[in-house]
C-alpha cells in the first residue's frame, strides 16, 4: 500500500502524527511518502502543487491530509491553489462525510435520537469551480462575481453515487438539499436529475429540503436524515454543523473520492488547520484516525478500517468527556486499543 501524506498547516501534523501512529498497528507495512506541501513551503519557495509532485502523488493508491490554510498566508491561496487544486486535479467529484453520534457520546443536543448520517457533497464544482472575477475593479461600482457551475455530468455521478449509497444503509433514504426556490436554473437541474436516478432505485425514499430549513432539522431533528446529497458550498456548511451535532468537528472525518478510481482518493478530516489551537496538543486527532479508517476501507482493506472504527467508538464510549486528552495521548489510546487487536469488539 502506498500511501502520500500531506501533514499541512496549524493542527495538520499534529492530527497525521496520531492518524499514522495507529495505521503503524494495522498495516505496519504501508509505504509513506511525506509531501511538505502548505504554507512553509510557499513562504521559502512561492510553490504550493508543483506539477512534477502532482505527477507523483497520482503514483499512491490514497493520500492522507491533515489540513491547509495558515494566518501568515493571504487567504485562499492555500485553499484555492493547494487544496481545491488537488480534489479538482485529481477528480474528487464524491466528498464523503458520514456523520454519526457513536453510542455513549453526549453531544450538545437533549435528545438527538439516533444520528447516523452520511453527507455526499459534490467535491468538483458548484460555487467553487472558481467561475468569478472582478469587473471595474477599484472603482466605486467594483463587481465580484462566483459563478456557480453544475453540470448534468457532474451531478447525475455524484447523485447516483449517493443513491447506491442510500440502497445498501437500512434506512434506505435520500435527502436532497438545495435551495430550488431561489436557485431556480441548478435548483431545477439538481432535482429532475434525483427523479431521474431516483426511477433505477424504487426501494430508495426521497426526500427534498431547502439548504437552510435542513440547518433548522440538523439542530432539532438530526435522526430525520439518512443520505444527504448536495452541492459543494451547502455540504461544505451543513457537514460542520452535522459534526457540532455528533460529537464536534475533532471527530468528523471525510474523503475526497474519485469513484471512477482513475486517481487516488484523499481522506481528511472534515475540520481546518484551527491556528486558534495549533501546537498546544489540543487538538482531538479521531477525526484524522476516522478518516484513515475510511481510506483504508476505500482501499478494500476492510477488516483494518473495521478495527480502527471499533476502537474510536470504544473510546468515545469510555472517554472522559470534558476532557479526552492531549492529542498524543488520544492516538496512544486508539493505537492501543487497535493493538490489542480485539476483533470481537463489534462497532457498538
Ligand atoms: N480541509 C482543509 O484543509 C480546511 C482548511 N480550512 C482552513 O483552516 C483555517 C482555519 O479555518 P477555521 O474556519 O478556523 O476552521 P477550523 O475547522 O480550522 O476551526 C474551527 C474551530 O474548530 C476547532 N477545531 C478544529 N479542529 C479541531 C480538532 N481536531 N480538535 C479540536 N478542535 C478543533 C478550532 O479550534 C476552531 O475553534 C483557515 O485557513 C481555513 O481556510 C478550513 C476548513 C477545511
Ligand atoms: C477550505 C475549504 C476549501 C475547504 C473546506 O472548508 C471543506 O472542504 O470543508
Ligand atoms: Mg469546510
Amino acid at each position: 500500500m502506498r500511501l502520500a501524506v500531506i501533514p499541512g498547516d496549524g493542527i495538520g501534523p499534529e492530527v497525521v502524527t496520531e492518524a499514522l501512529k495507529v495505521l503503524g498497528e494495522v498495516v505496519p507495512s504501508a509505504e509513506i511518502t511525506n509531501y511538505d506541501l502548505g504554507a512553509a513551503r510557499w513562504h521559502s519557495t512561492g510553490e504550493l502543487l508543483p506539477e512534477s509532485v502532482l505527477g507523483e502523488l497520482r503514483q499512491h493508491d490514497a493520500i492522507l491530509l491533515g489540513a491547509v490554510g495558515d494566518p501568515t498566508v493571504p487567504s485562499g491561496i492555500l485553499e484555492r491553489g493547494l487544496l481545491l487544486r488537488l480534489r479538482f486535479e485529481l477528480d474528487h467529484h464524491v466528498n464523503l462525510r458520514p456523520a454519526r453520534l457513536y453510542p455513549g457520546l453526549r453531544g450538545p443536543l437533549a435528545d438527538p435520537g439516533e444520528v447516523d448520517m452520511v453527507v455526499v457533497r459534490e467535491g468538483t464544482e458548484g460555487p467553487y469551480a472558481g467561475n468569478g472575477g472582478l469587473l471595474r475593479k477599484d472603482t466605486e461600482h467594483e463587481i465580484a462575481t462566483e459563478v456557480s457551475v453544475n453540470t448534468a455530468f457532474g451531478i447525475r455521478r455524484v447523485v447516483t453515487d449517493a443513491f447506491n449509497r442510500a440502497e445498501e444503509r437500512p434506512r434506505k433514504h435520500l435527502t436532497l438539499l438545495h435551495k430550488t426556490n431561489v436557485l431556480e436554473y441548478a435548483g431545477s437541474l439538481w432535482s429532475r436529475i434525483v427523479e431521474e436516478v431516483s426511477l433505477e432505485h424504487p426501494d430508495v425514499t426521497v426526500a427534498y429540503s431547502h439548504v437552510d430549513a435542513a440547518t433548522i432539522h440538523l439542530v432539532t431533528d438530526p435522526a430525520r436524515f439518512d443520505v444527504i446529497v448536495t452541492d459543494n458550498l451547502f455540504g461544505d456548511i451543513v457537514t460542520d454543523l452535522a459534526a457540532a451535532v455528533t460529537g464536534g468537528i475533532g471527530l468528523a472525518a471525510s474523503g475526497n473520492m474519485d469513484i471512477s478510481r482513475r486517481n487516488p482518493s484523499m481522506f481528511e478530516p472534515v475540520h481546518g488547520s484551527a491556528p486558534d489551537i495549533a501546537g498546544q496538543g489540543l487538538a482531538d486527532p479521531t477525526a484524522a484516525v476516522l478518516s484513515m479508517s475510511l481510506l483504508l476501507d476505500h482501499l478494500g482493506q476492510k477488516e483494518a478500517a473495521r478495527r480502527i472504527e471499533a476502537s474510536v467508538a470504544f473510546d468515545l464510549a469510555t472517554r472522559d468527556q470534558s476532557s479526552p486528552g492531549a492529542t498524543h495521548s488520544i492516538g496512544d489510546r486508539l493505537a492501543a486499543l487497535v493493538s490489542s487487536n480485539d476483533t470481537t469488539r463489534p462497532v457498538p
